[in-house]
């Protein structure tokens, strides 16, 4: 029998059934179909089979493609992948943000942040001195307003830095093609800064040539760190990243001779260390079983020279100087267990302040904390401040490291080998004997209020000249109002640089009147000495006096008294007031 049943009204090669199912795969295709048909007189079913063979096509051209575009990568390419979160990446970046093809791409990232890879400290300050100097090379004394509106004007205007945006960039490398990927890694959250790649591919099974690549990039990047002193600092980017040291400032080593200390502890000290450092020595250590590691403990008075004996040593040494604020609540064992555990072979950790992180106390109780600082806060010699910190004894419940989490990184099983580890304490006496113990502090320097010969070589430190400071008197200079200021200006202006020499050449054609600059300045320092009371102020204290008259010593006597009755008078008062509190 015959059945009366009606179809759908649409028609064409497709059979009903499958149309159905295409109403299916396509939710709406039967409506717009209808559409097309009433409005448009187009039977979108007639060319239904033609675009289902295109997208098939697609589809297994596609598939091929990436087939063989991945067997051809696996054979014919060789690839080198670079991780966000190991040095080799900012050796990269640095060397890419310095070649000139890679400042051509039309597609780049632009930035002036200062970062792992740009730094723009020392740069700065050389262009500073340079405006300084073309001032003055055209004959005429520069004043400071005109020098510092070149400065200011400098400054306002950073430097832009280019790097290759995400995606693929093709650049020229020793006359071969190389292809530069930069990828966010996959599945990783936007927010997540630690999830950046770097790939670097060149034809052929041979990756010759991206090791030179990247031996040359490291190479530029370690060049542009020359002698300075890198400083690390244990921190995380946000609260969701792991702990990992970031680089922080590069600064022009400290002469230890401007460390003023008793020349004995001092010499011992580096002695001890250039020991423990010496090739032989970690041999020695594990031939009779014992861990390599060296602790220092330096104790005294605030501003009395702790952090800049830690600094000139890493600076003497060519270490890098890693820093950790043991203050962060956010800081726990684990991760001060990861902190230690990517140290490099050789380098100076130092924990600041260890007394007011909380070490004053038993096992198990935890140091509490003060917000984290920033990457960019540490300036060896300026740091000041005392942390209020306090201890609580629950270790769970507010974070931080317990003194048994920090002895653990420090001579635990796992503890890390070949580092140095310097802490620094105003209250010695208030730290836990367990941390003390030989094997954690090897050696003790105690920092003491400055002596009459500290006073004078405080003294003449600042007034002496050094090469580095008339490294451009080239000419004789007039001096313009013919005072001590102007002849003490002219050459105790910069004292940057890393050479601490003090000028004495035989060909040097100054060199008589810098002779008798410096007796001058000697004689100065006895009268100085004599006025200051020894044992009774910090380095730092002295020094923030002697830099308020930085040009002028003789002013600097003038006012020494005055300043001695009213320091004084201020430290008995803030003596007295403890007592009572
Ligand atoms: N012994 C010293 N020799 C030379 N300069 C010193 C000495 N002590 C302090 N200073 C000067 O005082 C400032 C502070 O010094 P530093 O940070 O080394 O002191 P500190 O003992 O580490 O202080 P704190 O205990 O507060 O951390 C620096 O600018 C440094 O140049």
């Amino acid at each position: 029998m015959e059945s009366n049943q009606t179809y759908p009204t649409v028609t064409g090669p497709l059979s009903p059934s499958e149309t159905a199912m295409l109403e299916v795969l396509v939710p709406g295709y039967g409506f717009i179909s209808r559409i097309l048909m009433s409005y448009l007189n187009i039977d979108i079913n007639a060319y239904i089979q033609l675009v289902v063979a295109m997208a098939v096509f697609a589809a297994s051209f596609r598939y091929i493609y990436n087939q063989a575009s991945a067997r051809f990568s696996q054979y014919f390419v060789s690839r080198a992948e670079i991780r966000l979160d190991d040095e080799i990446f900012n050796y990269l970046m640095y060397w890419i943000s310095r070649q000139s093809h890679m400042k051509q791409t039309n597609r780049f990232v632009a930035g002036i942040k200062s970062n792992g890879y740009w730094s723009d400290d020392e740069e700065s300050d050389a262009g500073d001195e340079n405006e300084w100097d073309k001032l003055d090379d055209d004959g005429k004394l520069a004043s400071f307003d005109e020098c510092w509106e070149k400065v200011l004007s400098r400054d306002k205007y950073k430097t832009l830095r280019f790097t290759p945006a995400q995606g693929c960039h093709y650049f020229w490398y020793r006359n071969r093609p190389l292809m530069l990927e930069r990828q966010r890694q996959e599945g990783s959250a936007r927010w997540v800064l630690n999830n950046e790649r770097l790939y670097l591919s060149c034809f052929g099974r041979d990756p010759t040539i991206l090791k030179m690549l990247l031996a040359e990039a490291q190479q530029a990047y370690v060049e542009r760190d020359g002698n300075l002193t890198v400083i690390y600092r244990g921190q995380r980017p946000c609260a969701t990243s792991p702990y990992d040291w970031y680089r922080g400032m590069a600064r022009l080593p400290r002469p230890l001779s401007t460390v003023i200390l008793d020349q004995e502890q001092k010499q011992s000290f580096i002695d001890d260390i250039k020991e423990y450092l010496h090739p032989r020595t970690r041999r020695w250590y594990s031939n009779r079983g014992i861990p390599y590691r060296r602790g220092y403990l330096f104790h005294g008075p605030p501003g009395t020279g702790k952090t800049s004996l830690c600094f000139a040593a890493a600076g003497l040494l060519g270490l890098k100087l890693y820093l950790l604020n043991l203050n962060s609540t956010a800081l726990d064992e684990d991760g001060l267990a990861s902190l230690f555990a990517v140290l490099p072979r050789r380098c100076i950790v130092l924990l600041e302040d260890i007394d007011a992180a909380g070490i004053t106390n038993t096992r198990g109780k935890t140091i509490v904390s003060t917000p984290e600082p920033t990457i960019d806060e540490i300036i060896p010699g300026e740091a000041d401040g005392e942390a209020d910190a306090t201890v609580v004894p629950d270790a769970s419940a507010k974070g931080g490291v317990t003194l048994s989490g920090l002895l653990n990184v420090i001579d635990g099983v796992a503890a890390s080998e070949g580092r140095i580890l310097v802490m620094t304490t105003n209250h010695a006496d208030k730290l836990d004997p367990a941390l003390l113990r030989p094997g954690r502090v090897d050696m003790t320097i105690n920092f003491g209020y400055t002596s009459e010969a500290d006073i004078k070589e405080m003294f003449i430190s600042i007034y002496n000249t050094t090469k580095n400071d008339i490294r451009r008197a080239k000419r004789p200079r007039t001096a313009s109002n013919g005072s001590a200021k102007s002849s003490a200006k002219s050459i105790t202006g910069e004292r940057r640089n890393s050479e601490d020499s003090q000028v004495g050449d035989k060909e040097d054609p100054l060199q008589d009147a810098l002779q008798s600059h410096q007796s001058r300045i000697s004689r100065l320092a006895d009268e100085f000495a004599a006025i200051v009371p020894s044992g009774e102020l910090t380095a730092a204290e002295i020094q923030g006096y002697l830099l308020n008259h930085k040009d002028i010593p003789e002013v600097a006597i003038q006012g020494a008294p005055e300043w001695m009755q009213s320091t004084l008078e201020k430290k008995r008062a803030r003596e007295e007031k403890e007592k009572f509190s």
